[in-house]
């Protein structure tokens, strides 16, 4: 059976994050996830957890100024130092609310920077991140984004994905494979994860097009969430995706995993 974390940076919008974990754990999630600790207290987010008794599955390393449209500061050469800080600070937050997986994000890829020098700096990074990542227990994982979404997002393929993990050559690095993004950018969603599946540390899902939940679009989640089954993966899937009315009346999905 599928193990369902709720993310919160999109579900149960209508109220505050902190509110919205318990709201989760009503609904039958065993996890949440969300973009961003940061702006809140660790020790107020471990308290909520503990009372509404589910489990934090994830959450990102410092993206940047998010208002400014900065999404990451994996690949940006002059940001090196920031993202080292934002590391010590993601562990920090991850010791305390017992995340077992931390997402890095790319970057957009700065205009007129060379391409081969995005892909060195992502991947030093990572190589930076993952064993000190790994000392504490967490594992680290990065996704490709799509490019109509996240414009210049600089991976949007598993194709570019596995060479920076190449490039990294480092133990404790996998990819965070969030099948609306896969859909758009390159297809082949079932044996694209199989084919990957010792590589995959955590997994979203989403329907196409709209982002909203499995059984609004095109993609047969039902196919996808039973192939992830058959194969064995006993990671957290992630519902990341904007509910067509409120999240609870679009859970009736959910109902045929519990
Ligand atoms: O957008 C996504 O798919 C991400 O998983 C994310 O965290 C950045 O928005
Ligand atoms: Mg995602």
């Amino acid at each position: 059976m599928p193990k369902f974390s709720a993310n919160l940076s999109f579900l149960y919008a209508e109220v505050p994050l902190i509110e919205r974990i318990a709201l989760a754990a009503e609904d039958g999630f065993g996890a949440v996830e969300y973009v961003s600790p940061y702006a809140h207290d660790k020790a107020v987010l471990a308290g909520a957890l503990k009372v509404a008794g589910v489990k934090q599955a994830l959450f990102n390393l410092p993206a940047g100024d998010w208002e400014a449209g900065e999404r990451g500061l994996g690949c940006l050469p002059d940001r090196v130092d920031e993202f080292r800080r934002g590391l010590d600070m993601a562990i920090d937050y991850a010791l305390a609310l017992d995340c077992p997986t931390l997402n890095c994000l790319a970057g957009i890829a700065p205009k007129g920077v060379d391409k081969a020098k995005l892909d060195r700096t992502l991947a030093e990074n990572l190589a930076y991140a993952a064993p000190r990542l790994a000392e504490a227990g967490i594992g680290l994982v990065f996704e490709p984004i799509n490019q109509r979404d996240m414009p210049d997002y600089h991976v949007s393929t598993t194709d570019h994905a596995e060479a920076i993990m190449a490039m990294a050559g480092v133990e404790n690095l996998k990819l965070q494979y969030d099948f609306y993004h896969m859909q758009i950018s390159q297809g082949d969603l079932v044996p694209g994860f199989e084919r990957l599946l010792a590589r995959i540390g955590h997994v979203q899902i989403a329907d196409h097009p709209g982002r909203h939940e499995p059984g609004t679009g095109e993609i047969n989640y039902g196919f996808v969430l039973e192939a992830l089954d058959r194969l064995g993966f006993d990671g957290w899937v992630g519902c990341e995706y904007r509910p067509l009315t409120t999240t609870r009346e679009g859970l009736g999905w959910m109902k045929r995993w519990r």
